[in-house]
């Protein structure tokens, strides 16, 4: 049997896969096996998150018994197809050949465009520096803002650094603060405008998910809140601020049924300063598509967790940029000297070589999650997948706020039942959406997967049993609904969190539930759950889904059985979602298998920035 078909019938490739192999085949006969099988492996990648597909690592894409080639002959055989380009590395692909073999990658002529012109966008925006800023003007401000800046305090370095230059990768764990840095770097660009005599930059916040958006709205507006109280912020300054957040898409202005947005490199974003939360999120097509939009001498400010969970879609963007700029040792001494008015003199001076090394800075002190939740050396040895502190944390019960279910793998049998059950009644105990959405914002029960036996799908249904029995409505009173799509019209997001409320008492008779959302100008946003875009349960959901949300309680349940995607990244993308309280109910089995893989990606961008 063919490779080809071997693959089909192993169901490691779908049928849109195939196909594409088939119309290879149906244009040249003579198309061998072996392309074709890489053809639509590499079309299969894109599914499975990687930019490309590397014939040397198939494993990557399916367990399935494969008796796969050897790599090296595999990938000559691919060099010698009439369907595959070899260009060189800065050149556009040749749009002929609707494959690219490079640096040993097997890519859809797509992504590695999407690839090679993120690398040029990221290089073009680094290489141009905005008008300099007034710095011993600014120091003083800058000094009240960032009162450590002369003892090498990264939050400091990274509001310096953005002050003169455009690009800014600013990376860290959950709490470092870097919402509050962006917050006072903004104050400061307000203030330099002042200086200058200039109207106030034009700001965008953006983050990849609708979520994501309310949730970097509502920080920046605590922070700008707490700036308000310092004597040396003005309270115009303060009031400058933005308030609200967009979508990346809304940002860019996605035109229906088009993988086109508005604005693009010949329509670029009328903004001064962009500022993108939660980047790991955001997948190779769209980062591309964000970085042309941004013109030459706008400040690209990228704001994002390198250790969470890679966006579903292609990519692990963030991830391959921050390995370009390699650790952030300092600044180029140039820069340094530059920056003394702010930082005095002791800057550390970078020595690494990197093209982008210069402008990443890492937040590493945690601020949050002081008293009730100590959650930092669990997340830190869970990114260093050290199972071994992991567990020993774990069980001898010495972090506050983090309880271990080891060996437990019903969320919903044993204690653990009421704890969950009661707090999920309180919503239902309410009429008043706000409340109902701030009861539901309380705990959730995150899973790694959708479906079997501790997956969010059937752990839904049997909470919704419990809590409503087996006939009840549909939407039943304080039902959790979860959007599973964007909606443009409805301005509701996948991931959006919902509660379901019937109004009761008399006066309601026979009125209709209510999908209550939050947003809009009363806070809540009611919809008739038959208009309501793709949805479903949202009392237990998935890691993935909970991406870019945070939640008092979250009881994290990892499956009885060891699966091929439980990684580090995803039980600490899991464990950082709570603010108060975590429960972690897992094996030490699964758990051990779990920290020992990372989510790894396929791409190549990281040598393409130059790494
Ligand atoms: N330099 C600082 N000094 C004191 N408190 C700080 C400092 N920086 C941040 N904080 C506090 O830490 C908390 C978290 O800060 P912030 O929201 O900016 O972090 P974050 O990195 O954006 O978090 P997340 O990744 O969860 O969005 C806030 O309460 C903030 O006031």
């Amino acid at each position: 049997m063919s490779l080809l078909d071997s693959l089909y019938r192993e169901g490691a490739l779908r049928t849109v896969d195939h196909a594409l192999a088939q119309s290879l085949r149906r244009l040249d006969r003579d198309t061998p096996d072996r392309v074709l099988a890489a053809a639509a492996l590499a079309s299969q990648a894109i599914a499975r998150g990687h930019a490309a597909f590397d014939p040397r690592r198939p494993q990557l894409l399916t367990e399935a018994a494969i008796e796969w080639p050897d790599g090296d002959q595999w990938l000559a055989a691919l060099a010698d197809s009439r369907w595959i380009a070899t260009p060189q590395a800065d050149r556009p692909a040749d749009p002929a050949a609707p494959l690219v073999l490079e640096r040993g990658l097997l890519y859809l002529r797509r992504y590695r465009e999407y690839e090679r012109r993120l690398a040029q966008g990221l290089r073009r925006i680094a290489a141009f520096a905005p008008a300099p800023a007034d710095l011993p003007a600014l120091a003083p401000l800058f000094a009240a803002l960032f009162p450590d800046a002369r003892d090498d305090d990264r939050q400091a370095r990274a509001a310096a650094l953005a002050l003169l230059q455009s690009l800014l990768l600013a990376t860290g764990g959950p709490g470092t603060g870097k919402t509050t840095t962006i917050a006072r770097l903004l104050v400061l660009l307000i203030a330099q405008a002042r200086l200058d005599g200039v109207p106030p930059p034009r700001i965008a916040l953006a983050a990849p998910t609708g979520r994501a958006a309310e949730r970097m709205a509502e920080s920046l507006r605590a922070a700008a809140e707490r700036l308000c109280t310092l004597d040396a912020v003005e309270a115009s300054l303060c009031d400058a601020l933005p308030r609200q957040a967009s979508t990346l898409h809304r940002l860019l202005g996605s035109v229906p049924d088009s993988p086109r947005f508005r604005h693009d490199a010949r329509n670029p974003l009328a903004f001064d300063v962009i500022v993108v939360d939660e980047a790991s999120m955001v997948d190779l097509p769209l980062m591309c598509k964000l970085v042309e939009a941004v013109p030459d001498g706008v400040r690209l400010i990228l704001l994002g967790d390198r250790d969470q969970l890679p966006s579903v879609e292609a990519g692990d963007v963030l991830a391959a940029i921050v390995d370009a700029a390699g650790d952030d040792d300092g600044l180029p001494a140039e820069w340094a000297v530059q920056l003394r008015p702010l930082l005095g003199e002791d800057t550390p001076v970078q020595h690494a070589a990197q093209p982008l090394s210069a402008y990443r800075v890492h937040l590493r002190r945690g601020y949050r999650q002081a008293e009730s939740l100590d959650l930092a050396p669990l997340a830190e040895a869970t990114r260093a997948g050290d199972a071994d502190t992991a567990l020993e944390l774990l069980r001898g019960g010495v972090l506050a706020g983090v309880h271990f279910h080891e060996d437990l793998h019903d969320p919903l049998a044993g204690g653990g039942r009421e704890r969950l059950l009661s707090a999920w009644r309180e919503i239902g105990a309410t009429d008043d959406p706000a409340q109902a959405l701030a009861l539901a914002a309380k705990l959730r029960l995150l899973t790694a997967m959708r479906d079997g036996g501790q997956g969010a799908a059937p752990l839904n249904a049997r909470i919704e049993e419990a809590l409503a029995g087996s006939h009840r409505p549909a939407y039943f009173h304080g039902r959790l609904l979860l959007v599973t799509e964007n909606s443009y019209r409805h301005g509701l997001f996948n991931g959006d969190i919902g509660v379901c409320l019937r109004p009761r008492g008399d006066e309601h008779a026979g009125a209709a539930t209510v999908a209550w959302f939050a947003g809009g100008s009363d806070g809540v946003r009611g919809f008739h759950p038959s208009a309501l875009p793709a949805h479903g349960g949202a009392f237990a959901m998935t890691v993935h889904k909970a991406q870019g949300s945070e939640f008092d309680s979250v009881w994290l349940q990892l499956p009885r059985q060891d699966a091929r995607h439980l990684s580090r990244e995803l039980i600490y993308t899991g464990l950082t979602r709570a603010r108060r309280e975590l429960h972690i109910a897992a094996s030490e089995a699964v758990l051990r298998l779990a920290l020992s893989r990372h989510a790894a990606r396929v791409s190549g961008l990281s040598w393409r920035l130059g790494a």
